[in-house]
């Protein structure tokens, strides 16, 4: 059997050594490493299918990493990162001390960005390509892969007006599938077809308004047109476009034809394509179903409802609204800061808005929470899913933060259910009629209850709940944390289990005062128990109180320390972090 060619390869400088006619050859072999180490190790998949072809042009064209190359989002980075020196690192790709499945500045330095959130390599890469301007570095090439998608955002936007008028070595590379996780949406996604369909005249040409020279449309599977391409672009100065077809998925025939699902499907049959099915029927519903149920189930009778979501319509559910109701619930494309600001709109007009942004996400349009909501107390429900700890997304993706950044604001009701039957009825109280604005935060994955869709209750807001009577030891836990809480109580041996007291606050804001006085009277010892940051968060709240009431009790804060917590599953994660049950229960142990 003749030697693989992607055996020889370790780095770029290995691949520029393989003559052009057999650079098809390394794109077969590099779809089938990836598809292999996936099928079993999970992660990303049809994005990185889809650029096998540009990856391979794009190292082999330029000299990276002296020419930089940033790639939008990083979820298709695969091919990048095998062939930039962690071909055998890549079974360990988002495992617990392996490599980020997305590019990381300090994981090589073919990584000239980090990413995981998108939209930002135009903005990035312009200033490295004005850095080098400055530095009188005119030969560098500046390198920006982003997707339709993620070229549809305000950022993405941002940046190429600003790159109009400048005469840098900026080279975007417009990797254009027509499909985001879901399908593109919006203006620009139908402009694309059309130039993708050659039925828009040249004087039309939006990039090229913009004064970038516009290249393409061009194949993206078809390597001697990418490369010829290339090698003409690199003599061009100013700022470039060229505008690449591609097919999500590409060589995986199953995950060409099934886009949405594998995005990220999970384990497959390398061979097949078939996801690995689980039977899931027997297991406790995802928070994210319990969410685009209700809604629907809510929206039925309630018409003033909408549901807003930033292009994640299958990742929040809405999916299921948008199916029932597509007049009322909108898929808005990346556009965080637009979602809240348009949910802030409706909200004028009487609507009931519930607007779905993974709690990483909306860290992207915190003023527009700020200026455009709480100002002027709008009753916009933020639903924030993914909060918490995510898993192997890691560092860019935990939803850490959410409660140390809203707990501040003004006019905010903050709220975190500790089940599914908890989260329906808040989703059921919050369109009854608020006052003010409230952000509902829930976690990835599943709950622990079957029959979770009980008849609607209405929560009291700003009210906790007593789960356990103690007499020496009060756990404050917020959220699902309840759950490692309980578990950990049920680890200790029954007679200091008695001493221990357990209660859910619910509410980060407004705080259950009534509650916490009682607590703080009662007991000698509290800890606070969230799975967010500990600077600024839902201890740091409980420590305010007490400093404010002059209670002297002493209180000890588990949860995130000042860091950024990395990939692995979020089961190791709380362990390391010292959230899981047991590490809760050493905790208690040290304070009895
Ligand atoms: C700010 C932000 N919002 C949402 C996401 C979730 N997300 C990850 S990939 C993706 C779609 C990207 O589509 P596109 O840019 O077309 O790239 P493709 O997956 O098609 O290669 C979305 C919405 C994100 N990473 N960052
Ligand atoms: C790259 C990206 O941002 C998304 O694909 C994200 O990984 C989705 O996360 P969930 O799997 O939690 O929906
Ligand atoms: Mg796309």
């Amino acid at each position: 059997m003749s030697k693989k060619l992607l055996e020889s390869i370790q780095f770029p400088e290995d691949l520029r050594k393989i003559p052009r006619e057999q650079l098809p050859e390394v794109a077969k072999e590099l779809r089938e490493f990836i598809i292999n180490i996936v099928a079993v190790k999970e992660g990303h998949l049809g994005a990185s299918l889809g650029v096998v072809e540009l990856t391979i042009a794009l190292h082999y064209i330029f000299n990276t990493p002296e020419d930089i190359l940033v790639w939008d989002v990083g979820h298709q980075a695969y091919g990048h990162k095998i062939l930039t020196g962690r071909k055998a690192a890549f079974h360990t790709n988002r495992q617990l001390g392996g490599i980020s499945g997305f590019p990381k500045i300090e994981e090589s330095n073919y990584d000239a960005f980090g990413t995981g959130h998108s939209s930002t390599a135009i903005s990035a890469t312009l200033g490295m390509a004005i850095a080098s301007q400055l530095s009188g570095d005119l030969t560098k090439q500046h390198i920006a892969v982003v997707g339709d998608a993620s070229i549809a955002s305000g950022m993405a936007f941002e940046a190429l007006n600003h790159a109009g008028v400048t005469n840098t070595n900026l080279l975007i590379i417009l990797n254009d599938n027509a499909i985001g996780i879901d399908p593109s949406v919006g203006a620009l996604k139908e402009y694309l077809t059309k130039v993708n369909l050659d039925k828009t005249p040249d004087t039309d040409n939006i990039f090229e308004a913009l004064n970038f020279s516009y290249f393409g449309p061009i194949d993206g599977h078809d390597l001697p047109i990418i490369t010829e391409n290339l090698e003409k672009l690199k003599k061009i100065k100013g700022p470039k476009l060229l505008h690449v077809i591609t097919k999500k998925g590409k060589g995986l025939q199953q995950a060409e034809q099934n886009q949405v699902t594998y995005h990220a499907p999970g384990k497959f049959d390398a061979k097949t394509g078939e996801i690995t099915q689980k039977d899931t029927s027997h297991l406790p519903p995802k928070f994210q179903d319990v969410f685009g149920y209700t809604l629907v189930e809510l929206a039925k009778s309630n018409k003033k409802i909408v549901g807003i979501t930033p292009a994640m319509p299958t990742g929040s559910s809405l999916k299921y609204m948008m199916k029932e109701f597509p007049e009322r619930a909108f898929d808005v494309g990346i556009a965080e800061q637009h979602a809240v600001t348009l949910s802030a709109g409706m909200a004028t007009q009487d609507y009931v808005v519930f607007c779905n942004i993974y709690s990483t996400f909306l860290q992207r349009a915190y003023d527009q929470v700020i200026h455009d909501v709480c100002l002027q107390k709008l009753p916009v429900i933020f639903c924030l899913d993914r909060a918490g700890l995510v898993g192997q997304d890691g560092a860019t993706h935990h939803g850490i933060f959410d409660m140390a950044y809203l707990r501040c604001i003004p006019n905010l009701t903050l709220v975190a259910p500790r089940n599914e039957i908890e989260l329906r009825n808040l989703l059921y109280t919050a369109q009854l009629g608020l006052q003010q604005p409230i952000a509902i935060r829930y976690p990835r994955g599943r709950g622990n209850i079957l029959d979770w869709q009980r008849s609607f209750k209405k929560i009291e807001i700003g009210k906790g709940e007593t789960i356990k009577k103690g007499s020496e030891v009060a756990i404050l836990s917020i959220g699902t944390m309840a759950t490692e809480v309980s578990q950990a109580i049920n680890l200790i041996d029954t007679s200091r289990k008695e001493k221990v007291g357990h209660y859910d606050m619910r509410f980060v804001s407004p705080l259950d005062k009534s509650l916490l006085h009682a607590v703080f009277k009662e007991y000698n010892t509290l800890i606070t128990v969230e799975d967010g940051v500990i600077s600024g968060g839902f201890g740091s709240a409980v420590l305010e109180f007490a400093s404010l009431h002059k209670y002297k009790n002493d209180i000890t804060l588990l949860g995130i320390s000042n860091h950024f917590p990395e990939h692995a599953t979020t089961s190791q994660l709380k362990d390391s972090e010292g959230l899981s049950s047991e590490k809760i229960k050493e905790a208690i142990l040290n304070k009895l």
